[in-house]
């Protein structure tokens, strides 16, 4: 034998050595949930560590992660019944207390990279993504209540808007929309190949957000699919998008790795809240070492191409390796 590969994993410091792929607390967009008040601060009953925070304390917590080395955040509202309606009005209202939020965070951390969700659904009473009529989501009507909101949070302070209700044209209404607005270098992240996943749930949990009727089907991609990924790559290009998400992450790695393979953008993933409660749960259960499993599933994310990932484990991450 000649060829033997174990030599090369026969020490830490060889093994190490030829490590293909590393994660830094540089990787993480962290993901977070504020709520109105203040010196509040509410565990997601369906994701162990994680709080919907009022503005002061997602402050502090924004400091801490801050000083872990995470620097990116997706701010994300959890609004109350009554202030949705069916044309999440609430989502422009220049006084509410998601774009004070942005605003205060971009004040205190002018270094923090803010990235906002642009979709109706913490905002809509039919908890969906889009205008509901007999039904039906509509997509273009729908786009100007998309614009609105988007320039609102630019206005607010956000560094990039992450359109992820999967309306058709929507990279392009809003790039436009920021344009006439004069928010030319707000960045737009888009929800590129997103998913009809059942891993939203612990998400719809913390804001309160499921679909009051029906499912997401008609404007999420059904999980069969992958060349239609691909089509939505090359709209989000032409129309502009900065970067381009897969959503949710694990159970999608072959999505990322096609998108890596067929674009020069930068390939943001999405591991979303029930990638995140599986491994918490099975964790607490003793059936796994959920920081091992936390580690081996980040890996994975990034080794399928994926240089930006959104986790609710970005803190813990850094945690471990500060
Ligand atoms: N448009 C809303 C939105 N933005 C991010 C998530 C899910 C994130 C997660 O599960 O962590 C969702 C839920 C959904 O589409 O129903
Ligand atoms: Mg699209």
């Amino acid at each position: 034998m000649y060829r033997r590969p174990r030599r090369n994993r026969k020490s830490p410091v060889i093994r190490s050595m030829i490590e293909e792929t590393r994660l830094s607390v540089k990787d993480f967009i962290f993901p977070i949930f504020v709520i109105e008040g203040n010196n509040k601060k509410e565990e997601v009953s369906s994701m162990p560590g994680i709080y919907r925070h009022s503005i002061d304390l997602l402050l502090k917590e924004i400091e801490e992660c801050m000083n872990l080395g995470i620097k990116a955040f997706d701010i994300f509202p959890a609004y109350p019944e009554d202030k949705k309606d069916k044309y999440a009005s609430e989502s422009y209202n220049p006084e509410t207390f998601y774009l004070q939020a942005i605003h205060q965070v971009k004040s205190a951390f002018p270094e923090a990279c803010i990235m906002t969700d642009v979709a109706m659904d913490p905002y809509s009473s039919d908890g969906h993504d889009g205008i509901v009529e007999n039904g039906k989501i509509l997509n273009d009507e729908t786009l100007d209540i998309l614009g609105k909101m988007a320039v609102a949070q630019a206005q607010a302070g956000a560094d990039i808007i992450g359109p992820s209700d999967m309306m058709d044209g929507r990279v392009a209404y809003l790039r436009e929309s920021l344009d006439i607005a004069g928010f030319k270098e707000t960045s737009i992240m888009s929800y590129t190949a997103k998913y009809a996943s059942a891993f939203y749930n612990p998400f719809r949990d913390a804001l309160d957000s499921a679909p009051k009727a029906g499912d997401k089907k008609t404007y999420q991609m059904d999980p069969a699919n992958l060349n239609e990924a691909l089509i939505e790559a090359e709209l989000d290009e032409l129309e502009g998008a900065d970067f381009l998400m897969v959503k949710p992450a694990l159970a999608y790695l072959d999505v990322i790795k096609l998108l890596k393979e067929n674009s020069q953008l930068p390939i943001a993933a999405y591991n979303v809240s029930g990638e995140y409660s599986m491994i918490k749960a099975a964790g607490e259960k003793g059936w796994l070492d959920s920081e091992k499993v936390m580690l081996e599933s980040l890996l994975s994310i990034k080794r399928a191409g994926a240089s930006i990932i959104l986790s609710y484990f970005a803190k813990e991450f850094a945690q471990l390796v500060k």
